[in-house]
């Protein structure tokens, strides 16, 4: 090696040096460094190793000290001990680099403490529930209720009204999706959705109780899950008593409001009553009280909800959402399950059965983005710790519903003494799963593609169609991948999202993006979310709340996992386009 080029791989020592960023830990003053730092370096004892990015984008943990203490002993040893003019100018650069680590050091340290100011004034802003807080309403009579809207396998759903909170009258405007005379694309159908809205803005879910027991107590115990998206005062009354009565210890951890998650208003237990086409479409669930042959118990579990117009599996039949509205409707799925894996949820079953869309007030249909709402807790996982770890010691413990869109981790999981399934990453499959569905595809995991999470390979997902943004390919590609460490969290997969969707200049076209330019990239941000107030940036209210939700969740480490994964997929891209 030549004096010239000896200097020249110093300096380039020193600039991976450079590339150091600083973020706290629990606590703990951490050091980052790109893996390529330690191609010239030495090896180094480095602890936890992001294993799922590509070794380019891997950053390494370890303590500033020891880190710096590392270098220095390795560099010394390896390099500098035949104290040669080439090996003295290598020493030079690198110090070169090292000094001005201090300068870096600072940089990034103000990075962290703007995105903890950002993160700090986001939270404060914390999302309400839209409907009015009522004070009545635990009584199945509080309530008129309507057409049959869904059914599945453990409940019917009907639209309904309060009683105590009458519908308005017929020449006001719809509460929930206002009816606009201009709108050249109402169809019939719309309008009539309209108005049932508009008359039933509630829906009633009525749980068929077949095994529980007809006391309030057993039943809330048994359907425990279906509460985990209840609102405080859900319970009230029910609570009330089963505190005086002495049960502590029923009701389950619940949610906090969330925009992409059901908000259960009210939970009450009554007697099932004789709804409409109840006789026809489950009797059998039907207490012998109302049908002699029905094994149903007298009494059971009603959950009073927004009603929503449409789930995704019907919007889907009717529409093709277009690349940035079908983006921001993963985007929103991929912020609902962050939200349930930071308080300990897994939600276990989603499908398109289990989403549920509405249009804002005044949004044309089919036009702007609809707000995504997660349902159907039944199946969930809501341990007391918040643990996302389930152990698994017999086939007798339930791993959720809906086998087709099972993790592969939870899928193969054998049960037996020590086993642990982890859900912390499940949800986040199942949505990269259902991103087919919203970009116009036929689920792979269901007919007629038709591959078994339990054994598909990678290679075997069909392709996207083009229209399909890459970055937003690379998302559902990562989400899909079989091993959890591997595959993206919901939150860095969101994180993905909001820098394509939003953050493109932070992304310049380098190989590298600095702590400094995603800190100018996030106060601008802030600046637009909160100067455009709850209507966001494009006026729309969806995106407004998903950007809320991403600055009020920033973590540092995770996005820039996020912008680990986005270069490298650009990357790849770009090996591919000179391959051909
Ligand atoms: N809040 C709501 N607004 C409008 N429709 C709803 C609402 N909640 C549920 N539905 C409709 O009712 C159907 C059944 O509801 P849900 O999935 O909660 O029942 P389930 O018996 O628990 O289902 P599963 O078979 O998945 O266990 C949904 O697919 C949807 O069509």
């Amino acid at each position: 090696m030549s004096v010239k080029h000896a200097i020249s791989r110093g300096l380039e020592l020193g600039r991976s040096v450079l590339q150091l960023g600083l973020f706290k830990s629990g606590g703990r003053v951490v050091a980052k460094l790109r893996a390529d730092c330690f191609r010239v370096g030495p090896s180094g004892r480095t602890v936890r190793p992001q294993a799922f990015l590509p070794s380019r984008y891997r950053y390494y943990r370890t303590s500033l000290k020891g880190l710096a203490a590392q270098l220095q002993s390795a560099v010394f040893r390896r390099r500098f001990t035949g104290g040669s003019p080439r090996n003295r100018a290598v020493f030079l650069a690198f110090g070169l680099g090292v000094g001005l680590i201090e300068q870096q050091l600072e940089e990034d340290r103000k990075s962290a403490a703007t995105c903890q100011e950002i993160q700090a004034v986001f939270r404060k802003k914390r999302f309400q529930s839209p409907r009015q807080p009522f004070t009545s309403g635990y009584k199945l009579e509080d309530y008129i209720i309507g057409k049959q809207i869904g059914k599945g396998s453990n409940a019917a759903v009907y639209e309904a009204a309060a009683k105590f909170a009458p519908p308005k009258t017929s020449d006001s405007k719809c509460s929930l999706v206002q009816l606009k005379e201009d709108e050249e694309e109402v169809e019939k159908p719309r309008s009539l959705t309209c108005c049932s809205l508009r008359n039933f803005p509630l829906a009633v879910k009525m749980m068929w109780n077949m095994g529980a027991g007809s006391s309030s107590e057993a039943i809330f115990e048994s359907m425990s899950q279906e509460l985990v998206p209840a609102g405080p005062l859900a319970l009230k009354q029910e609570n009330e008593q089963i505190t005086l009565d002495g049960h502590f210890g029923v009701l389950p951890k619940t949610l906090s409001a969330h925009p992409n998650v059901i908000r259960v208003f009210r939970a009450f237990t009554a007697d099932v009553p004789l709804l409409p086409g109840a006789q026809e479409e489950y009797p059998d669930v039907l207490p012998a009280r109302l049908n002699p042959d029905g094994l149903g118990n007298n009494r059971t579990l009603f959950l009073v909800m927004k009603n929503y117009p449409y789930t995704l599996r019907q919007y889907l039949k009717e529409s093709t959402p277009g690349r940035r509205q079908g983006s921001l409707m993963m985007l929103q799925l991929l912020e609902g399950v962050d939200h349930l894996c930071r308080q300990g949820v897994a939600h276990r079953d989603l499908k398109s059965d289990n989403i549920l869309l509405e249009f804002d007030s005044g949004q044309k249909m089919f036009n702007g983005c609809p707000r995504v709402v997660i349902t159907d807790f039944g199946c969930c996982l809501a341990q007391g710790d918040s643990s996302l770890q389930l152990p698994y010691t017999t086939r007798w413990v339930c791993r959720g519903g809906n086998g087709s869109l099972m993790a592969p981790e939870v899928i193969t999981a054998v049960p037996g003494c020590g086993v642990v399934i982890d859900y912390s990453k499940a949800d986040a499959w199942a949505v990269g799963a259902i991103a087919y569905e919203i970009f116009g595809e036929h689920n792979p995991f269901y007919r007629p593609v038709g591959l078994e999470s339990r054994r598909y390979q990678e290679k075997q997902l069909p392709p996207l169609p083009s229209s399909v943004p890459a970055d937003v390919q690379l998302v559902i590609r990562l989400l899909l991948r079989r091993n959890p460490n591997q595959r993206p969290s919901a939150r860095v997969a969101a994180n993905m999202l909001h820098l394509s969707l939003w953050g493109r200049k932070a992304l310049a076209k380098q190989d590298s993006v600095s702590m400094k330019k995603l800190a100018d990239w996030l106060l601008c941000q802030s600046a637009v979310v909160l100067l455009k107030g709850c209507r966001g940036p494009s006026g729309n209210r969806v995106e407004a709340e998903l950007q809320r939700s991403f600055l009020s969740n920033l973590d540092m480490e995770d996005l820039q996992t996020a912008v680990g994964f986005l270069l490298y997929g650009r990357e790849q891209r770009q090996a591919c386009i000179l391959s051909t």
